[in-house]
């Protein structure tokens, strides 16, 4: 099996930044000698505004479908034809906000390894169920909606973010020994699914990271990077975070 874990940092603007964050990323990432992968994922609209950059672009969310009378929706290969390289899919934001089932999130997963944009698959429990103790129940049944629905070739090729919904936008971190329980669990079930498959995959660590935490998580043993929401949108605080990650 393929082994993808480069350290990544992923930023996800959510509905923030403009076209002045555009400019000032694009430039100031270039000066920067950061051997971690780096994905920003801006609003979809600002996406063909980067020039110049030295990064990957991601979307934050994909259709499902290829074409059509899908009013609202951006299909793949309109993602690729703006720079986009990889998606975020399966925010807990869209799972809410949206009602995105873990089925609808494993086609969207799919259609974009089908055709050719990397996935960043978001999975994560609501504080509730970390409370009753059932974490590991409640992310294995988001995973098993990719196991079930996509081919081992097209797993590999995923990105996972283990997302604690508690977590996002809170300041209440995980702590790194939370993130590594989870990310050995989700690269186990994984390896149970096709042996070696969890091995090879890239898993970050996604909620209130931070210039001054993230050194330790993405220490972790199974912790390959993370997906940064609000300190993604300062560019020093970021370079921190991808720093860390190198
Ligand atoms: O996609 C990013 C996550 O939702 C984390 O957001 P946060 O870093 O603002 O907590």
């Amino acid at each position: 099996m393929e082994n993808n874990r480069i350290p990544m940092v992923a930023g996800n603007w959510k509905m923030n930044g403009d076209r002045y964050l555009v400019e000032q990323f694009s430039k100031g990432l270039k000066t920067q000698q950061l051997t971690c992968s780096v994905v920003i994922c801006p609003p979809s609209v600002y996406l063909p505004l980067f020039s110049g950059h030295d990064f990957s672009l991601g979307a934050q969310n994909v259709s499902h479908l290829e074409n059509g009378a899908h009013t609202g929706e951006l299909s793949v290969a309109m993602l690729k034809e703006v720079g986009s390289s990889h998606v975020i899919v399966g925010h807990s934001e869209r799972r809410e906000s949206q009602q995105e089932s873990s089925e609808l999130v494993a086609k969207k997963a799919q259609q974009a390894v089908e055709h050719g944009l990397v996935p960043i698959i978001c999975v994560g429990e609501p504080l509730d169920v970390r409370e009753q103790q059932t974490v590991e129940t409640y992310i294995a049944e988001q995973i098993n909606a990719l196991t079930d629905l996509l081919s081992v070739e097209a797993l590999a090729q995923c990105v996972i973010a283990y997302e604690p919904i508690w977590a996002i936008g809170t300041g209440k971190t995980a702590t790194p020994q939370q993130a590594q329980e989870v990310h050995a669990f989700i690269r186990r079930t994984l390896n149970e699914h096709a042996a070696g498959l969890g091995d090879g995959m890239r898993l970050l660590y996604g909620g209130s990271v931070k210039a001054d935490n993230a050194k330790e998580l993405f220490s972790q043993p199974d912790v390959d990077g993370g997906l940064i929401g609000g300190a993604s949108l300062k560019l020093e605080d970021f370079i921190a975070i991808c720093q860390a990650a190198n």
